[in-house]
């Protein structure tokens, strides 16, 4: 498909002269504007007094702090002993929010997601940019109205038909790594993270759209291209501006920052596609009708097959689990070994959707521990559309000293369920909470009080409540099968063996890169099983 990119209506740059006259003048008028807002809020505020740490900066408070960590999960982790299970994180110009770190907590808060706590002002402005005002954007009654209409799309029974899609996706990608083997030693260095993406866009582009965006073949169409932008940092001076000061001021959003201009222009290409595949679609009708077999567009509207392509690569890649996998498995080539075994049952045949979702042990156990470590989403924020009383499993010590077991929050709270500490947290998995270790999924008695952690099978990574990700088993169904074809098919080492350094590699989406390497490279030994 020729798709041209209409959209890219490039913005004017801008001069330092122009955040001097506009840029500063604005940001006093909103400072102004806050203290004013500040001052009325805590006449009315009932929240419960918490303690939490100091902020360091006036401009941003903790958020940079948070924001740069390898490893947020942590930084919170550090608080929650210090502070107990709920603390409050200040922000810039005086805001702040609570963090609450306990699982009775949390599985009210996501019980009350859309009605009692909804997406921040700065989460909607982005949503907005982004998708327009649909699925995500919504909350209350239209959002349950949108998501009714959406589920049958991603039934067992429609992912079980889609099944051989991610099958013929990872079957393709086989052939050209052959060649690549072929045309070598027999060992090829193989950047595993941009397979992945690619496999994941062509995937969802057959599943969703009936339509093969071609990208393992290499085809260089605006889709691709503007996915494969992601990976690109943005580390302008405006860039972190916005992002530091837009819990504060969500209406900055809206600057043509690098990465505000690439997901606009990502929103246009969308637009584009899917008016094409419209078309194409009414006019296939007319002639004969299309098959229901292939595509799931009888079901979906097109701009929410749009929401869900980018959610699968933007925000949350099933290509990032497999990779994550493939590092840690690379640490660790005994865990690769044990899964290969598990699955050398299927020599000449692929598991189907249904031995993908209850034969398969070890595989169900990796993909659980690849998710349960690298949640793509690392934490909801929500502001209470009403007053509320949370209760906790655990005691809170308030400012004030009381010792309580519920938090009262009134309406305008901002609210915080760190998602990778409550993956990750000691106090739940116990002390090898930070290594990957699948065998804990294999254990009854494996991570104890995690169970009273609720979620998708107590990780929070898909989130949880009426906002729980619809696409989750579309997810899982697709890493399990292209991860059983590469692990059948090849053994992976990391550049530097097992003690290579992987760090967070800062661009729009979150990836992993080599440490060293320029971009987000992971590239990794590849050769083929004995
Ligand atoms: C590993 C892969 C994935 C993870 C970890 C993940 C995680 C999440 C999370 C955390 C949310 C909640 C977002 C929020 O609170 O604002 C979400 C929502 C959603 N996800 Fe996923 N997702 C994944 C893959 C997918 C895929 C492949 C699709 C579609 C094919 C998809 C479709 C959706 C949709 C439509 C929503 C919005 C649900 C709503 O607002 O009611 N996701 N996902």
């Amino acid at each position: 498909m020729n798709t041209t990119i209409s959209a890219t209506r490039p913005f004017e740059t801008i001069s330092p002269r122009w955040l001097t006259d506009v840029g500063l003048p604005f940001v006093l008028a909103w400072l102004l504007f806050s203290v004013w807002r500040k001052v009325q809020s805590l006449r009315s505020d009932k929240t419960t007094r918490l303690n939490g740490p100091a902020s360091t900066s006036l401009l941003f408070g903790l958020y940079r702090h948070i924001n740069e960590a390898e490893d947020p999960g942590a930084v919170y982790e550090e608080w929650a002993l210090q502070y107990g299970p709920a603390f409050r994180v200040p922000g810039g110009f005086g805001s702040s929010r609570i963090v609450i770190c306990d699982p009775r907590a949390n599985a009210h808060f996501y019980s009350k997601e859309t009605f009692g706590y909804i997406q921040t002002k700065l989460a909607r402005v982005f949503i907005e940019n982004l998708f327009g005002r649909g699925l995500l954007w919504a909350e209350g009654d239209s959002h349950r109205r949108q998501r009714k209409a959406l589920s049958p799309a991603f039934s067992n029974a429609a992912i079980r038909r889609l099944t051989p899609i991610f099958y013929d996706a990872a079957y393709k990608m086989r052939a050209i790594w052959d060649a690549m083997l072929d045309a070598g030693s027999g060992e090829a260095s193989i950047d595993v993270q941009i397979w992945m993406n690619h496999i994941s866009l062509d995937s969802v582009g057959v599943a969703g759209f009936g339509h093969d965006f071609d990208a393992l073949d290499g085809e260089d169409s605006a889709i691709v291209d503007v996915f494969e932008s992601f990976g690109s940092d943005d580390t302008s001076l405006l860039s972190r501006f916005v992002f530091l000061m837009g819990p504060v001021f969500p209406t900055l959003q809206n600057l043509p920052t690098k990465k505000n201009r690439m997901l606009r222009r990502l929103r246009y290409t969308m637009r584009d596609i899917a008016d094409e595949l419209l078309a194409r679609n009414r006019r296939e009708k007319e002639g004969k009708q299309m098959s229901e077999e292939k595509s799931v567009i009888g079901l979906l509207a097109f701009i929410a097959v749009a929401e869900c392509l980018i959610i699968a690569d933007e925000r949350a890649p099933a290509s990032r689990i497999r990779n994550d996998f493939h590092q840690s498995d690379a640490r660790k080539p005994e865990k690769q070994q044990k899964l290969r075994d598990e699955l050398f049952q299927f020599i000449g045949n692929d598991p189907t959707f249904d031995q993908l979702s209850a034969s398969l042990p070890y595989l169900d156990a990796v993909a659980q521990e690849v998710l349960r470590l690298h949640p793509p989403v690392r934490e909801t924020t929500r502001v209470a559309a009403e007053d509320d009383v949370i209760p906790f499993s655990s005691p809170i010590l308030t400012a004030n000293g009381d010792v309580v077991s519920n938090l009262v929050i009134s309406k305008g709270t901002t609210i915080t369920s760190p998602i990778t500490y409550m993956n990750r947290a000691e106090v739940f998995w116990g002390p090898n909470g930070k290594e990957f270790e699948p065998e804990r999924w294999l254990e009854t008695d494996g991570c104890s009080r995690a169970k009273e952690i609720q979620g998708y099978r107590h990780i929070l990574t898909f989130s949880d409540g009426p906002r729980i990700c619809l696409g989750k088993s579309f997810a899982l169904t697709e890493f399990k099968a292209v991860l059983s074809v590469l692990v059948r098919n090849y053994t992976f080492r990391l550049p530097d063996g097992p003690d290579t350094k992987i760090e967070n590699h800062r661009s729009i989406l979150p990836r992993p890169k080599v440490a060293g390497k320029k971009g987000a490279q992971v590239p990794m030994k590849v050769k083929r099983v004995e």
